[in-house]
Protein backbone atom coordinates (compact mmCIF):
# COMPACT_ATOMS: atom_id res chain seq x y z
CA UNK A 1 0.00 0.00 0.00
CA UNK A 2 1.22 3.42 -1.01
CA UNK A 3 2.11 5.93 1.96
CA UNK A 4 0.14 9.47 1.87
CA UNK A 5 2.13 12.45 2.42
CA UNK A 6 -0.14 14.85 1.70
CA UNK A 7 -3.97 14.54 2.01
CA UNK A 8 -6.67 17.68 1.20
CA UNK A 9 -10.22 17.72 0.99
CA UNK A 10 -12.57 19.73 -0.32
CA UNK A 11 -10.53 22.42 -0.75
CA UNK A 12 -12.08 26.04 -1.68
CA UNK A 13 -10.58 29.55 -2.07
CA UNK A 14 -12.39 32.28 -3.18
CA UNK A 15 -11.51 35.88 -4.54
CA UNK A 16 -14.60 37.64 -4.42
CA UNK A 17 -17.00 36.35 -6.12
CA UNK A 18 -14.54 34.20 -8.25
CA UNK A 19 -14.22 30.23 -7.12
CA UNK A 20 -10.33 29.77 -8.23
CA UNK A 21 -10.44 25.91 -6.13
CA UNK A 22 -13.80 24.59 -5.72
CA UNK A 23 -13.76 21.36 -3.84
CA UNK A 24 -10.37 20.18 -4.55
CA UNK A 25 -9.03 17.05 -2.91
CA UNK A 26 -6.35 15.21 -3.51
CA UNK A 27 -3.30 12.79 -2.14
CA UNK A 28 0.07 12.55 -2.92
CA UNK A 29 2.09 9.56 -2.05
CA UNK A 30 5.52 9.36 -0.75
CA UNK A 31 7.70 8.57 -3.61
CA UNK A 32 6.18 10.04 -6.12
CA UNK A 33 5.83 12.75 -9.09
CA UNK A 34 2.75 14.01 -8.79
CA UNK A 35 1.72 16.01 -11.71
CA UNK A 36 -0.68 19.03 -11.88
CA UNK A 37 -2.06 20.57 -15.52
CA UNK A 38 -5.07 22.07 -16.59
CA UNK A 39 -5.54 25.33 -18.90
CA UNK A 40 -4.67 28.06 -17.95
CA UNK A 41 -6.21 30.21 -15.33
CA UNK A 42 -7.84 26.82 -14.13
CA UNK A 43 -6.55 27.51 -10.33
CA UNK A 44 -2.90 25.51 -10.00
CA UNK A 45 -1.29 27.91 -9.01
CA UNK A 46 -3.84 28.89 -6.61
CA UNK A 47 -3.59 25.60 -5.33
CA UNK A 48 0.10 25.59 -4.63
CA UNK A 49 -0.50 29.30 -3.05
CA UNK A 50 -2.49 27.26 -0.26
CA UNK A 51 -0.44 23.93 -0.12
CA UNK A 52 2.33 26.22 0.75
CA UNK A 53 0.90 28.66 3.23
CA UNK A 54 0.57 31.92 1.00
CA UNK A 55 -3.02 31.57 0.37
CA UNK A 56 -5.43 31.11 3.35
CA UNK A 57 -7.85 28.57 2.11
CA UNK A 58 -11.48 29.26 2.80
CA UNK A 59 -12.57 25.66 3.23
CA UNK A 60 -11.75 22.32 3.34
CA UNK A 61 -8.84 20.20 5.23
CA UNK A 62 -5.20 19.81 4.58
CA UNK A 63 -2.67 17.05 5.90
CA UNK A 64 0.90 16.97 5.27
CA UNK A 65 2.61 13.91 6.97
CA UNK A 66 0.62 13.81 9.59
CA UNK A 67 0.41 17.00 10.73
CA UNK A 68 -2.74 19.54 10.23
CA UNK A 69 -1.59 22.12 7.95
CA UNK A 70 -5.03 24.01 7.22
CA UNK A 71 -4.14 27.61 7.37
CA UNK A 72 -0.48 27.45 8.43
CA UNK A 73 1.87 29.86 7.84
CA UNK A 74 4.38 29.59 5.00
CA UNK A 75 7.24 29.14 7.55
CA UNK A 76 5.37 26.73 9.24
CA UNK A 77 4.48 24.80 6.19
CA UNK A 78 8.30 24.98 5.09
CA UNK A 79 9.40 23.78 9.20
CA UNK A 80 6.85 21.15 7.94
CA UNK A 81 8.85 20.14 4.97
CA UNK A 82 7.49 21.68 1.49
CA UNK A 83 9.27 23.47 -0.39
CA UNK A 84 8.89 25.35 -3.34
CA UNK A 85 9.91 27.25 -6.45
CA UNK A 86 8.01 30.11 -8.53
CA UNK A 87 6.83 30.44 -11.80
CA UNK A 88 8.31 33.37 -11.78
CA UNK A 89 11.64 32.97 -10.41
CA UNK A 90 12.14 34.54 -7.26
CA UNK A 91 15.94 34.68 -6.54
CA UNK A 92 17.83 36.87 -4.32
CA UNK A 93 19.45 38.84 -7.66
CA UNK A 94 22.22 40.76 -5.83
CA UNK A 95 23.45 37.43 -3.95
CA UNK A 96 25.68 34.89 -5.31
CA UNK A 97 24.73 31.79 -6.29
CA UNK A 98 26.23 29.88 -3.75
CA UNK A 99 24.56 32.55 -0.98
CA UNK A 100 21.33 32.01 -2.35
CA UNK A 101 21.12 28.35 -1.51
CA UNK A 102 22.35 29.51 2.29
CA UNK A 103 19.90 31.67 2.85
CA UNK A 104 17.40 28.62 2.13
CA UNK A 105 19.76 26.09 4.28
CA UNK A 106 19.63 28.85 7.41
CA UNK A 107 15.97 27.10 7.87
CA UNK A 108 17.84 24.23 9.50
CA UNK A 109 20.25 25.73 11.26
CA UNK A 110 20.37 26.41 15.07
CA UNK A 111 22.52 29.29 15.55
CA UNK A 112 20.13 32.35 15.88
CA UNK A 113 20.15 35.91 15.77
CA UNK A 114 22.49 36.72 18.44
CA UNK A 115 25.04 33.84 17.25
CA UNK A 116 24.99 35.64 14.07
CA UNK A 117 26.08 38.86 15.62
CA UNK A 118 28.14 37.50 18.71
CA UNK A 119 29.71 35.44 15.47
CA UNK A 120 31.14 32.67 18.38
CA UNK A 121 32.71 29.28 17.51
CA UNK A 122 29.85 27.28 17.23
CA UNK A 123 28.09 29.83 15.01
CA UNK A 124 31.07 29.85 12.88
CA UNK A 125 31.08 26.15 12.53
CA UNK A 126 27.81 26.04 11.72
CA UNK A 127 28.47 28.41 8.92
CA UNK A 128 30.90 26.73 7.58
CA UNK A 129 28.42 23.46 7.69
CA UNK A 130 26.14 25.80 5.50
CA UNK A 131 28.60 26.78 3.26
CA UNK A 132 29.96 23.00 2.63
CA UNK A 133 25.82 21.61 2.26
CA UNK A 134 25.21 24.33 -0.41
CA UNK A 135 28.44 23.70 -2.05
CA UNK A 136 27.38 20.16 -2.43
CA UNK A 137 23.58 21.00 -3.52
CA UNK A 138 24.72 23.21 -6.18
CA UNK A 139 27.09 20.38 -7.28
CA UNK A 140 23.83 18.30 -7.14
CA UNK A 141 21.69 20.25 -9.46
CA UNK A 142 24.75 20.72 -12.11
CA UNK A 143 25.66 24.76 -11.72
CA UNK A 144 28.77 24.54 -9.16
CA UNK A 145 30.82 26.20 -11.87
CA UNK A 146 28.87 29.32 -11.14
CA UNK A 147 28.84 29.36 -7.13
CA UNK A 148 30.16 32.86 -6.95
CA UNK A 149 28.19 34.74 -9.43
CA UNK A 150 25.87 36.56 -9.03
CA UNK A 151 22.38 35.01 -9.40
CA UNK A 152 21.20 37.99 -12.03
CA UNK A 153 23.82 37.25 -14.18
CA UNK A 154 23.13 33.13 -14.40
CA UNK A 155 21.42 31.98 -17.39
CA UNK A 156 17.79 31.15 -17.34
CA UNK A 157 18.47 27.38 -17.19
CA UNK A 158 20.65 27.42 -14.52
CA UNK A 159 18.10 30.30 -12.49
CA UNK A 160 15.53 27.59 -12.22
CA UNK A 161 18.23 24.67 -11.01
CA UNK A 162 19.70 27.57 -8.07
CA UNK A 163 16.13 27.49 -7.13
CA UNK A 164 15.76 24.13 -6.92
CA UNK A 165 18.67 23.85 -4.97
CA UNK A 166 17.46 26.79 -2.67
CA UNK A 167 14.50 24.78 -2.25
CA UNK A 168 16.22 21.09 -1.37
CA UNK A 169 18.62 23.37 1.31
CA UNK A 170 15.11 23.52 3.58
CA UNK A 171 15.80 19.20 3.39
CA UNK A 172 11.74 19.05 1.99
CA UNK A 173 9.99 15.70 1.78
CA UNK A 174 8.16 17.15 -0.65
CA UNK A 175 9.24 19.74 -3.75
CA UNK A 176 6.70 21.65 -5.18
CA UNK A 177 7.90 23.04 -8.58
CA UNK A 178 5.65 25.20 -10.32
CA UNK A 179 6.17 25.50 -14.20
CA UNK A 180 10.53 24.64 -14.00
CA UNK A 181 10.61 23.96 -17.71
CA UNK A 182 9.18 27.19 -18.54
CA UNK A 183 11.16 28.89 -21.02
CA UNK A 184 13.95 26.08 -21.77
CA UNK A 185 14.98 24.87 -24.74
CA UNK A 186 14.18 20.74 -25.56
CA UNK A 187 18.06 20.07 -24.16
CA UNK A 188 17.61 21.92 -20.58
CA UNK A 189 14.05 20.34 -20.48
CA UNK A 190 15.60 17.02 -20.76
CA UNK A 191 18.27 17.80 -18.00
CA UNK A 192 15.58 18.85 -15.63
CA UNK A 193 14.17 15.62 -16.36
CA UNK A 194 16.89 13.97 -15.36
CA UNK A 195 17.24 16.10 -12.53
CA UNK A 196 13.75 15.51 -10.91
CA UNK A 197 13.68 11.99 -11.49
CA UNK A 198 17.32 12.07 -9.43
CA UNK A 199 15.60 14.18 -6.41
CA UNK A 200 12.69 11.54 -6.64
CA UNK A 201 14.98 8.96 -6.24
CA UNK A 202 16.83 10.44 -3.13
CA UNK A 203 13.55 10.15 -1.37
CA UNK A 204 11.70 13.41 -2.31
CA UNK A 205 8.79 13.85 -3.22
CA UNK A 206 7.80 15.80 -6.49
CA UNK A 207 4.97 18.06 -6.79
CA UNK A 208 5.09 19.69 -10.30
CA UNK A 209 3.07 22.07 -12.31
CA UNK A 210 4.02 22.30 -16.07
CA UNK A 211 2.38 23.03 -19.38
CA UNK A 212 4.56 20.54 -21.48
CA UNK A 213 2.17 17.82 -21.98
CA UNK A 214 4.39 15.16 -23.26
CA UNK A 215 7.26 15.83 -20.51
CA UNK A 216 4.54 15.18 -17.56
CA UNK A 217 3.38 12.20 -19.36
CA UNK A 218 6.73 11.00 -19.22
CA UNK A 219 7.98 11.81 -15.88
CA UNK A 220 4.84 11.52 -13.73
CA UNK A 221 3.19 8.76 -11.72
CA UNK A 222 0.05 10.24 -11.53
CA UNK A 223 -1.41 13.33 -12.89
CA UNK A 224 -4.85 15.57 -11.76
CA UNK A 225 -6.29 18.13 -13.86
CA UNK A 226 -8.08 21.00 -12.95
CA UNK A 227 -9.99 23.01 -15.08
CA UNK A 228 -11.94 26.23 -13.76
CA UNK A 229 -11.37 25.48 -10.04
CA UNK A 230 -12.58 21.75 -10.21
CA UNK A 231 -10.48 18.84 -10.02
CA UNK A 232 -11.76 17.12 -13.35
CA UNK A 233 -9.44 13.59 -13.51
CA UNK A 234 -6.73 11.77 -11.33
CA UNK A 235 -4.93 9.35 -12.66
CA UNK A 236 -1.70 7.29 -14.23
CA UNK A 237 -1.01 9.32 -17.43
CA UNK A 238 -2.19 6.93 -19.13
CA UNK A 239 -5.54 6.91 -18.35
CA UNK A 240 -5.51 10.95 -17.66
CA UNK A 241 -4.79 11.28 -21.43
CA UNK A 242 -7.48 9.34 -22.53
CA UNK A 243 -10.16 10.93 -20.69
CA UNK A 244 -12.66 12.70 -22.02
CA UNK A 245 -13.30 15.03 -19.41
CA UNK A 246 -9.31 16.24 -20.42
CA UNK A 247 -9.93 16.56 -23.87
CA UNK A 248 -12.72 18.88 -23.70
CA UNK A 249 -10.87 20.72 -21.32
CA UNK A 250 -7.46 20.75 -23.57
CA UNK A 251 -9.51 21.36 -26.72
CA UNK A 252 -11.60 24.20 -25.42
CA UNK A 253 -14.50 23.07 -26.38
CA UNK A 254 -17.56 25.13 -24.55
CA UNK A 255 -18.83 24.44 -20.88
CA UNK A 256 -22.20 23.70 -20.30
N1 LIG B 1 -4.56 36.92 -5.90
C1 LIG B 1 -5.60 36.76 -6.72
N2 LIG B 1 -6.62 37.62 -6.73
C2 LIG B 1 -7.70 37.46 -7.54
N3 LIG B 1 -7.82 36.45 -8.42
C3 LIG B 1 -6.82 35.56 -8.47
C4 LIG B 1 -5.66 35.65 -7.64
N4 LIG B 1 -4.81 34.60 -7.92
C5 LIG B 1 -5.44 33.91 -8.89
N5 LIG B 1 -6.63 34.47 -9.21
C6 LIG B 1 -7.59 33.95 -10.21
O1 LIG B 1 -7.83 32.59 -9.90
C7 LIG B 1 -7.95 31.84 -11.11
C8 LIG B 1 -6.91 30.72 -11.11
O2 LIG B 1 -5.63 31.31 -11.33
P1 LIG B 1 -4.27 30.48 -11.25
O3 LIG B 1 -3.15 31.44 -11.40
O4 LIG B 1 -4.28 29.63 -10.04
O5 LIG B 1 -4.39 29.55 -12.52
P2 LIG B 1 -3.28 28.63 -13.19
O6 LIG B 1 -3.97 27.34 -13.48
O7 LIG B 1 -2.08 28.58 -12.35
O8 LIG B 1 -3.02 29.40 -14.55
P3 LIG B 1 -1.67 29.54 -15.43
O9 LIG B 1 -1.49 28.22 -16.08
O10 LIG B 1 -2.06 30.61 -16.41
O11 LIG B 1 -0.57 29.93 -14.51
C9 LIG B 1 -7.81 32.81 -12.26
O12 LIG B 1 -9.09 33.19 -12.68
C10 LIG B 1 -7.06 33.96 -11.64
O13 LIG B 1 -7.36 35.17 -12.29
Amino acid sequence: MAEVLLKIDGIVKRFGGLVALNQVGLTINKGEIYGLIGPNGAGKTTLFNVLTGLYMPDEGSFTFDGTNLFRAQPHVVVGTGIARTFQNIRLFKEMTALENVMVGRHIRSKAGALGAVLRDKGTRAEEAAIRAKAQELLAYVGISDVADEFAKNLSYGHQRRLEIARALATEPKLLALDEPAAGMNPRETEELKALMEKIRASGITVLLIEHDVKLMMGLCDRIAVLDYGKKIAEGVPEVVRKDPKVIEAYLGVAHS
